[in-house]
Parts: C-alpha cells; sequence; structure tokens
C-alpha cells in the first residue's frame, strides 16, 4: 500500500492560547511517535467519535483543563514514513483549570514568535505558521498620495490590523521604496508585519520581511530561499496554484475571488463551497480574498480557512 492510500489517523491538537496570547506546547515522550520533539497537545478521535468531543476529551486527559471556547485552525494530512495522520488543529481562547502535564509531559507556555526556536514534527510545519499568523489581513488599495497612503494604514492599524501588505502597481519603482521606509516605523510601532506585493529582486532589495506572489511570480519562482525575508506567500486560484503553493514550501496563500468584487467584475467567483473545496485540499494556511470583511470570518474559519484578507473592508475604516 503506498503512503498516499493508508489510512489517515484522525488526531484532534489544539493551540491554546493563555490571556497574553501565549500558546501552550508539551514535550511528546521520547518513547513514543516523534517522541523528544514539541508538539500541540492533543490526541487520537475514537471510533464514532465527534473531533470536538475528542479535543475536550484529550484536553482534560493530557492536561486537565476544561474547553470552553475553541475553533478551527487548520487540518493538516501528513505521511511519515511509518503512518499517516490527519491533524484537526483548533484554537482554543478559553478554558477552565490549570494546565500541568498530568502524564508527566514537561509543558511550556512561549510566544508567537518563540515557536520558531522549538523543535516539532514534520507534519507541525504549517500549524506553526497558522499559530503565528493573524486572522485578518490587510492589503493596501490606492491612495491619493504618501499621506493618504499613511494615514489610511495608520487608521486599519488602530482598527486591529496586524498585517499589511503594500500592494501599489500604480507607483514607480522609486516610490514604492520610499513609501514602503515610511510605513515601516508605523507598522513597527503597532507590532505588525509589513509585506510587499511586488517582484523578487525589489522585495530583496528593500529586506522585505514578507513578500506575497501574484499568479505570474508564483508560477517563475524556482525556489523558495530565492527570497531572502521570513514570510513567502502568493495569490492562488485554483487547484494547481495550490499545489505549487504547496511543494514551493510557501508559508501561506489567498484564494480568491469567494465573493463577487468590484475590482474583478468579470471573474467568476468560487463561492463558498468552491472555496471550501479547495481549502479542504491545501496543506498550508489560506486566507479568504474576493469581496471578504470581519462579517465573513466565521464563515471562512468553519470552511478550514485561517482568516480573510481585503482591501476595501479596512482600507477605509
Ligand atoms: N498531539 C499531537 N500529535 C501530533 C502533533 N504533530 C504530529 O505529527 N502528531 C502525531 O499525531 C499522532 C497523535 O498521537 P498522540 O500520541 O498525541 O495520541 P494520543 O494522545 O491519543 O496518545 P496514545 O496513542 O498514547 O493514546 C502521533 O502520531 C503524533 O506523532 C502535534 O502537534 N500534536
Ligand atoms: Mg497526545
Amino acid at each position: 500500500m503506498s503512503k498516499t492510500e493508508r489510512r489517515l489517523i484522525h488526531v484532534a491538537a489544539a493551540v491554546i492560547l493563555d490571556g497574553d496570547q501565549r500558546i501552550l506546547l508539551a514535550r511528546r515522550p521520547d518513547d513514543k511517535h516523534q517522541g523528544g520533539l514539541w508538539e500541540f497537545p492533543g490526541g487520537k478521535v475514537e471510533a464514532g467519535e465527534p473531533v470536538r468531543d475528542a479535543l475536550d476529551r484529550e484536553l482534560f486527559e493530557e492536561l486537565g483543563i476544561r474547553v470552553r471556547s475553541a475553533r478551527p485552525l487548520i487540518q493538516i494530512p501528513h505521511h511519515y514514513a511509518d503512518k499517516s495522520v490527519l491533524l484537526d488543529v483548533f484554537v482554543v481562547d478559553r478554558f477552565d483549570g490549570q494546565a500541568h502535564g498530568r502524564e508527566g509531559q514537561p509543558v511550556r507556555w512561549v510566544s508567537a514568535q518563540q515557536l520558531s526556536d522549538y523543535s516539532f514534527p514534520a507534519a507541525n510545519r504549517p500549524i506553526v505558521a497558522a499559530a503565528q499568523l493573524p486572522a485578518r489581513m490587510l492589503i493596501t488599495g490606492t491612495a491619493t498620495d504618501a499621506a493618504d497612503y499613511l494615514a489610511r494604514t495608520e487608521r486599519a492599524l488602530a482598527c486591529g490590523l496586524r498585517w499589511v501588505m503594500l500592494r501599489a502597481p500604480e507607483l514607480a519603482e522609486a516610490d514604492f521604496c520610499e513609501l514602503y521606509r515610511q510605513l515601516l516605523p508605523l507598522c513597527d510601532a503597532a507590532g505588525a508585519t509589513l509585506g510587499v506585493n511586488c517582484d523578487l529582486a525589489l522585495a530583496n532589495r528593500l529586506g522585505a520581511q514578507a513578500l506575497h506572489l501574484n499568479r505570474h511570480r508564483l508560477a517563475q519562482l524556482g525556489t523558495r530561499d530565492a527570497f531572502k525575508g521570513e514570510w513567502l506567500s502568493a495569490s492562488c486560484h485554483d487547484a494547481a496554484e495550490l499545489a505549487r503553493a504547496a511543494e514551493l514550501q510557501l508559508d501561506f496563500v489567498t484564494l480568491s475571488p469567494v465573493a463577487h468584487t468590484d475590482s474583478h467584475p468579470d471573474t467568476r467567483p468560487l463561492g463558498w463551497q468552491g472555496f471550501a473545496d479547495l481549502c479542504g485540499e491545501a496543506t498550508l494556511p489560506v486566507y479568504a480574498l474576493g469581496g471578504m470583511g470581519d462579517k465573513d470570518l466565521d464563515a471562512a474559519w468553519a470552511r478550514g480557512a485561517q482568516g480573510v484578507a481585503a482591501i476595501s473592508e479596512w482600507w477605509g475604516c
């Protein structure tokens, strides 16, 4: 039987957050599968058991906590040499009790940034990205001049946006660079990430931390190491582009258009069902894009999305 034909062992796991947005990690016992590595607490779903019940049961058994609120974060099928798992990961942001290692396993609360310092099983790469990425992503729209770009970005930061993707195809390169340099301290001060949507060489020259590729740049990219920054993502529209993004080990994608948008009036929307079908096959965090806003977050999460990305929703807020 080939690895991909093997039965997937369904596992419920949790990114558990405390009031300071720290995340709970546990260390797997040395004698277990992937022993000695750090994990998001959880365990196997029993036959006939609803996955949410399995999550509650496992977190009580392993940590002594009672889940009060949870939402889906990401689902990752992964084929190890010896077994195949479907990691069904939730965010748990409210719980009762003091989390402690009831099975003797070491546990540790860490910041989202610190996750990068820990060793996890190979399947966890996209889960770590999902735990570090926000639920809402702003893509900049048009503005009258640099001052208008800055003012609009400041308002979005004040609305709680923590990821800004600078997209300004109308600007000459020198103006784009100047704008990037002016936006950077604003975003830094708010604890937000500033990414760019531009060509690879320019992103590297700017020393950008995050680069978002359009579909043409995704098709041209040879290897993700060509980008010198930390976060590399792409705009996807179909299964082939999603597969390419996964093959290149990108950190996340946007998938669009979910709904009708004025910016792409002639493109047929995917609709929520089309989005869910594609997202279900993806092995990296996926943002719903196209006519999206705060009101769509729950619907996006229910279809397997990381969250929503938008221009109009927050570019005038
Ligand atoms: N809980 C958890 N399991 C993970 C993670 N990443 C990952 O690959 N796995 C794999 O998913 C499977 C989950 O198993 P588990 O050992 O937690 O299961 P369990 O709590 O029911 O334990 P048990 O088998 O001793 O009863 C293991 O093969 C494990 O290696 C993760 O972040 N958290
Ligand atoms: Mg377990």
